[in-house]
């Protein structure tokens, strides 16, 4: 299988803050890949640099085959990147469908405006915008909402909707920011199961995620980050059992706090 990520020697400096130092990894297309790490390892950084939110201060970037870290976020998608939000995204007064539409929209080839004036190639396109809508509500299983604001639904089901927007781009790569943050363990454990079949769809899947009990049954591998590098890549069993992964987590003996991993 050829890499369909690949993040070379890369470095994000903030002022005088290195939020990550010289971190390469790839991985594989069809793979789930974790990025765990403490608070403050550099997490969002990697993610934000994936999803081109800003550049790397040095380093590349390159997804299936073509270098992405210089370009601008609004490129990304169409390429095949499509990424949720911790802090949630939706548009609160507008219906469950109606968001899920509207984040392919940005994507189609006619545009928001042809739409808007019901031009003919546009009408044939909202067809199939609404068809995919439609079939990754029931793929998450909020086709019951379709029709409420997303502004009453409770936050498990807004979660739900982040990922079917994010799934309805079609994307070779999708980017999941905490998306199990502040759900309960009957949540997180669904989500989980979502996860895997999304991955069972082909699709690559990079998760940033607190949570171990997600991280750990979804992914093929797992990065671990601590003060901006590297410093471990293995599978969930490896990276378990890595020294240098305990030592980050559990600290050291003077910091020792209560931490399962
Ligand atoms: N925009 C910024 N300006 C200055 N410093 C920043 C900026 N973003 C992140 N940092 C710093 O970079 C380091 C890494 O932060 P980052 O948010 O990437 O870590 P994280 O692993 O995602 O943390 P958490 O798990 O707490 O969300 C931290 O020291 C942080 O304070």
């Amino acid at each position: 299988m050829p890499n369909l990520l690949e993040v070379k020697q890369v470095t994000k400096k903030f002022g005088g803050v290195v939020a990550n130092k010289d971190i390469t990894f790839s991985f594989e297309e069809g793979n789930v890949v974790g990025l765990i790490g403490p608070n403050g390892a550099g997490k969002s950084t990697l993610f934000n640099m994936v999803s081109s939110i800003f550049p790397p201060t040095e380093g590349e970037i390159w997804f299936d085959g073509k270098r992405i870290d210089r370009l601008p976020s609004y490129k990304i998608a169409p390429l095949g990147i499509a990424r949720t939000f911790q802090n949630l995204q939706v548009f609160k007064r507008m219906t469950v469908l109606e968001n899920v539409m509207v984040g392919l929209h940005t994507n189609s080839k006619s545009g928001i405006l042809s739409a808007a004036f019901k031009l003919p190639g546009a009408k044939k396109e909202e067809q199939k915008m609404y068809e995919q809508a439609w079939e990754e509500l029931k793929f998450v299983g909020l086709e019951d909402v379709a029709d409420v604001e997303a502004g009453n639904l409770p936050l498990g089901k807004l979660r739900l909707l982040e990922l079917a927007r994010a799934l309805a781009t079609r994307p070779k790569l999708l980017l999941l920011d905490e998306i199990a943050a502040g759900l309960n363990h009957n949540e997180t454990a669904a989500m989980s199961d979502l996860i895997l079949q999304v991955r069972k769809r082909g699709v690559s899947i990079f998760v940033v995620e607190h949570d171990m009990d997600l991280v750990m049954r979804v992914s093929d591998q797992i990065v671990v980050l601590d003060q901006g590098e590297k410093i471990a890549q293995g599978t969930p069993k490896e990276v378990q059992n890595d020294r240098r992964v305990i030592e980050a987590y559990l600290g050291t003996e003077e910091e020792e706090e209560e931490v399962s991993l």
